[in-house]
């Protein structure tokens, strides 16, 4: 695996919450991220580009990506592909840029796995209620996949244990700023880690 440099930040949490709004508003605002465009083999919904909102691919050269360890994490989401290109991610990194992700929560728990060192930010509803709200206001599911993605969503709360942090999206500009917060104190943290090594290293000389 190559020496990772840069910070590895994956934005997850359930269906519905406001993963995708936060992120956009994210990076219309902060220029210094990278965003890895994810594959997938859903279909390409209207006014989205290919390699500019998701790589759109078939199941069978989906499927080829998986066999050949291209992908960091991959997950099954409502009988579709989506995962993340594990070279970008690693080469970006080793190039000293962060990387952000904006993944469901089984693709989360996966990158875990293979980065412990990355930072794991899990966005949460204001409440089981808002969240139907948010899901139903989107209009883009039946009341069936609805239910379906509120009963998932219990479960996914459940893994908030696992994340560093929780941001309550109640407002977006407010989640937001959490989240460019946390993107900062992880600078300072990584440079105060940085400073104690240099220290240890002189002291060695
Ligand atoms: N595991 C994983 N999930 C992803 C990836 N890219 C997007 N997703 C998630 O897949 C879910 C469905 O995304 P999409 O079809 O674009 O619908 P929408 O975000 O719900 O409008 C969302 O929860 C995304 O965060 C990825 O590379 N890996
Ligand atoms: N803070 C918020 N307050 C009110 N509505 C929101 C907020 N964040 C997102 N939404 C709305 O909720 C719906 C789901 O958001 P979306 O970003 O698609 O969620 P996800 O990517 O997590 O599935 C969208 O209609 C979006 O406009």
């Amino acid at each position: 695996m190559i020496e990772q440099k840069g910070i590895l930040f994956i934005l997850s949490g359930p269906s519905g919450v406001g993963k995708g709004t936060v992120r956009e508003h994210l990076f219309k605002q902060k220029t210094d991220l990278q965003y890895s465009i994810s594959m997938t083999t859903r279909d390409k919904r209207e006014g989205e580009v290919d390699g500019v909102d998701y790589f759109y691919k078939s199941r069978e050269e989906f499927e080829t990506l998986i066999e050949q360890d291209e992908l960091l994490e991959y997950a099954k989401y409502v009988d579709n592909y989506y995962g993340t290109p594990r070279k970008y991610v690693e080469e970006t990194l080793a190039s000293g840029k962060d990387v952000f992700l904006e993944i469901e929560v089984q693709g989360a728990m996966q990158v875990k796995k293979r980065f412990p060192q990355g930072v794991f930010i899990f966005l949460f509803p204001p409440s089981l209620d808002e969240l139907k709200n948010r899901i139903l206001g989107r209009g883009t599911e039946s009341e069936e996949l609805v239910l379906n993605r509120l009963r998932e969503a219990r479960n996914e709360i459940e893994m908030m244990h696992a994340y560093d942090y929780v941001v309550v999206n109640d407002e977006v500009q407010r989640a937001v700023d959490k989240v460019q917060a946390i993107i900062a104190s992880e600078h300072c943290r990584r440079e105060r880690i940085e400073a104690d090594y240099k220290k240890i290293l002189e002291a060695e000389l």
